[in-house]
């Protein structure tokens, strides 16, 4: 008995002292949650609510929930990870005042940490230095607009093609997540990777790339379990998922013959992203697992983000058949019964496609944006102390009434007069300097696949009655949609 009182007083103790070690922090802070009245408690109150959030969702709508009720002026200040001291952004000014300031370039470690021993390339650099710029500048220049539309369009009408022969494999219930992981590491491959392998579409691969899109959501709100469970279970990884293990192998196999072979006055390296950064990699006599970490989040990146946008754009025209008729006769206004492929120039004209993707992304799109302040910045007389997390609730700027008329509705017409405010609340690329290179390359690539998915098939839902209203929205890295419908493909006549 004597023993467990001695326990629960100490326990008691070191909550007080913990309480007020955080109260002490931010007790000069502007606009803090977690007083309640009672410093040393509400703290510890906050400390405990956001110390192991379950998953994605949890966290950005309670992060959400705090800066709805206690924020002011679209800030909001609170605690992430029990502990970490986070400024929550909810308002398009402040991201137009802040996005781009020279101390917001790097990112969180303790939101992004977590998958180093898997993935460490440009995406998951903390710190914005010369390494990241250099790195940078390499997707800069393989995907800005003059690569995509020189070396990738062709490509793209190829990979689109193949979608649909996904598509009518299983025309009476298709499932549009499973064609599209398929399309999407086929692409990638094809475009960033230059090469292409049949292992990609082995099922236990496809299976290994849907299990990744709830890992990463994992890993980002849990990062220190994580990344102490997968440096473990990289050393073994291959005997679990031995299709993946040899699709790793192939990769990296592949670019290294291909750069050490490279002769001539056009350098094989040049030809995609992946022998660029195998090339460089070597050349700084880099270790091959830094190497594979590199390529390995090259591969990631680049096909979750995709396979989530464009699996939310079919099912949204699938479900709305008034939307999709819509953009049918778009595509019918400038191919008539031309069964031709798209050219750049038609691509121009396909403006209401461009809004419809803009719309899926605005309901489909990431959750929020993760920075890390490297010094103090002040904004309109508050200042965001050095250390403190930033992190930008796009999500809830997307959906909020303030900023968007019928926000719930899908509406692809709303960017006809889009103001400068909905712009900045916008955001699925992200914003400053760390924003997606990738933007270009994945709008074109989408609007690509949609033009002749909507040229050549009818969709609709296997149960009939399914509805926009219906769809159950979740926050992970991409917004998911947890009860996607089955498709029925229909060829049109
Ligand atoms: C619809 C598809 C995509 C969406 C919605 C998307 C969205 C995003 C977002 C929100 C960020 C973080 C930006 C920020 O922190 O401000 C990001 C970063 C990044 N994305 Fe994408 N992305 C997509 C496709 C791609 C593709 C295809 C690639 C191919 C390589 C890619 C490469 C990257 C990289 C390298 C970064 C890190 C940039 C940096 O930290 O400097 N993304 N993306």
């Amino acid at each position: 008995m004597h023993i467990v009182v001695t326990a629960a007083l100490i326990i008691l103790v070191a909550h007080l002292v913990l309480g007020v070690i955080l109260w002490l922090r931010v007790r000069k802070i502007y606009c803090y949650p977690g007083l309640l009245g009672f410093p040393v408690f509400g703290n510890l109150y906050y400390f405990y609510k956001t110390l192991l959030p379950s998953n994605m969702d949890y966290m950005v709508n309670t992060l959400d929930v705090m800066a709805k009720q206690h924020g002011k002026d679209g800030l909001c200040f609170c605690w992430t990870s029990g502990y970490k001291l986070t400024v929550l952004i909810t308002s398009p000014h402040i991201t137009k005042e802040i996005g781009f300031h020279p101390n917001l370039a790097d990112k969180p470690a303790f939101m992004y940490g977590g998958s180093t021993p898997y993935i460490e390339g440009i995406f998951n650099s903390e710190r914005a230095d010369d390494l990241w710029k250099l790195k940078r500048k390499e997707y800069s220049i393989f995907l800005k607009k003059t690569s995509v539309d020189r070396d990738y369009f062709n490509t793209f009408i190829k990979c689109s093609d193949k979608m649909i022969d996904f598509m009518l494999a299983s025309p009476s219930a298709a499932d549009i997540h499973h064609a599209t992981i398929s399309l999407m590491l086929y692409t990638s491959l094809r475009t960033l990777f230059g090469n292409e392998t049949s292992l990609i579409s082995h099922p236990k691969n496809l299976k290994l790339i849907l299990w990744m899109n709830n890992l990463i959501t994992y890993i980002m709100v849990n990062p220190r379990l994580a990344a102490l469970f997968l440096s473990i279970f990289r050393r073994v990884d291959g005997l679990f998922f031995p299709k993946g293990a040899e699709l790793r192998t192939w990769i990296l196999e592949n670019s290294i013959k291909t750069v050490k072979s490279s002769k001539g006055p056009t350098p094989d390296k040049e030809k995609n992203l992946s022998l660029q950064i195998t090339s460089r990699s070597l050349k700084c006599n880099n270790s091959i697992n830094v190497l594979i970490k590199e390529l390995q989040e090259l591969f990631l990146i680049s096909t979750h983000t995709l396979t989530g946008a464009l699996a939310s754009s079919i099912i949204f025209l699938a479900i709305q058949p008034d939307m999709q008729e819509k953009a049918w006769k778009e595509q019918h206004e400038i191919f008539g019964n031309d069964e031709r492929d798209p050219t750049l120039e038609d691509m121009e004209r396909m403006e209401f496609l461009d809004r419809f993707i803009k719309e899926s992304l605005r309901f489909a799109g990431p959750s929020f944006l993760g920075k890390l302040a490297t010094g103090d910045i002040n904004i309109n007389g508050i200042t965001i102390p050095e250390g403190a997390g930033v992190v930008f609730l796009i999500r809830c700027m997307r959906m909020d009434p303030e900023y968007w008329k019928n926000p719930k509705v899908f509406d692809p017409d709303r960017y006809l007069d889009e103001d400068e405010t909905s712009k900045l609340c916008y955001a699925p690329f992200g914003v400053g300097v760390r924003a997606c290179p990738a933007n270009y390359f994945s709008t074109k690539l989408m609007k690509v696949t949609l033009s002749k998915i909507l040229r050549r098939l009818k969709l609709r839902p296997v149960e009939e009655n399914f509805r926009f209203e219906d769809i159950k929205f979740e926050c992970a890295v991409m917004t998911e949609i947890t009860n996607p419908p089955l498709l029925k493909i229909e060829e049109r006549a």
